[in-house]
């Protein structure tokens, strides 16, 4: 079994041609080209033209290429999923998706082919997301993505560091994408340095599920990769749980013991998709 890995997606302005060309040497797994917030309103159309000339043009290697597109609410969002679509990147992310109304919208524009991803940064969107992800399979979404600083917003909460307001959405959110299949993603750290918040936060992200974190700059990469990889102990523990079930002796129990604990077959999923 194989896993594409989505440790560290790493957003930029598509407005900003230095950042894009520099991404194509980074070590995040995905690029996310942004067309909404980062970009000043009046650089919209040359970020939009940006943004398809660097999909076209490509040289991201493996890395995934993803453009978010502006609100389908905006003057800008009908003719960024236009030209993004044809343009055809990895996936089109949406800003402040909140109903499968607005997937329904969302996906006539895009047309039907380019996969969705959603940004899940409104609370409705956090009150109803069992609806919303509930639809995706009909709309082709396939990953979630915490948009912490707009909920913060609309919440009017005061994240501390351990972002104690927000965990319970971001529970949800994980709980949500997992029980349709769907990609999920952690929000931005806006501390920009490489130090003890970001390690932290990108450490509570993999304990509570996310497969991976949404950054803001280069200097974050390693800690989410390293936050969101698998640690020498995980690799180890899933090759001893995968021997220790494809001995001959065990291939008719569901539950053995390894290395002092007690694993089911559920563990040997588990370990399967480590390595994988
Ligand atoms: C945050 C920044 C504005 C900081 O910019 P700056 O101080 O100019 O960065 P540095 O001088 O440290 O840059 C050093 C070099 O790294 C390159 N760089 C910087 N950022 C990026 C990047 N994101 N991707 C690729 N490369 C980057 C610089 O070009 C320098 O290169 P060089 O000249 O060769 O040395 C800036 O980092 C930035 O714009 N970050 C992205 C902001 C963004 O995309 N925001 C939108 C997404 S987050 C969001 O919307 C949240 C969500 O919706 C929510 O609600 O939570
Ligand atoms: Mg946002």
């Amino acid at each position: 079994m194989t896993a594409r890995p989505r440790r560290s997606a790493l957003f930029m302005p598509a407005s900003n041609a230095r950042a894009i060309e520099k991404a194509k040497g980074l070590d995040c797994d995905v690029v996310i080209l942004d067309l909404e917030d980062a970009v000043a309103p009046e650089l919209k159309a040359e970020a939009r033209a940006a943004a398809v000339a660097a999909v076209a043009t490509g040289g991201f290697g493996t890395r995934e290429l993803v453009v978010r597109v502006n609100g389908l609410d905006t003057e800008w969002g009908a003719d960024d999923c236009a030209a993004i679509a044809r343009a055809a990147p990895d996936a089109i992310l949406l800003p402040k998706i909140s109903t499968p109304a607005d997937l329904a919208i969302a996906r006539a524009e895009v047309g039907r082919t380019v996969p969705l991803w959603a940004m899940i940064e409104t609370c409705t969107a956090v009150i109803h997301i069992g609806a919303l992800t509930g639809a995706a399979a009909e709309f082709g979404l396939s990953c979630l993505i915490a948009g912490t600083n707009d909920l913060a917003k609309e919440m009017r909460c005061r994240p501390d560091a351990a972002r104690t307001a927000l965990v319970p959405a971001l529970a949800t959110i994980v709980m949500a994408g997992r029980s349709n299949g769907l990609v999920v993603l952690d929000g931005v750290c806006n501390i920009l340095d490489d130090g003890p918040v970001l390690a932290d936060e990108c450490g509570q992200g993999a304990m509570l599920g996310f497969d991976g974190k949404t950054l803001i700059h280069p200097a974050q990469i390693a800690a989410a990769n390293r936050a969101f990889g698998a640690s020498d102990a995980e690799r180890a523990w899933a090759e001893a749980v995968i021997a220790a079930f494809a001995q001959p002796e065990n291939a008719d129990r569901g539950a053995i013991r390894v290395n002092g604990e007690m694993v089911e077959r559920l563990h040997l999923a588990q370990a399967e998709r480590i390595l994988g």
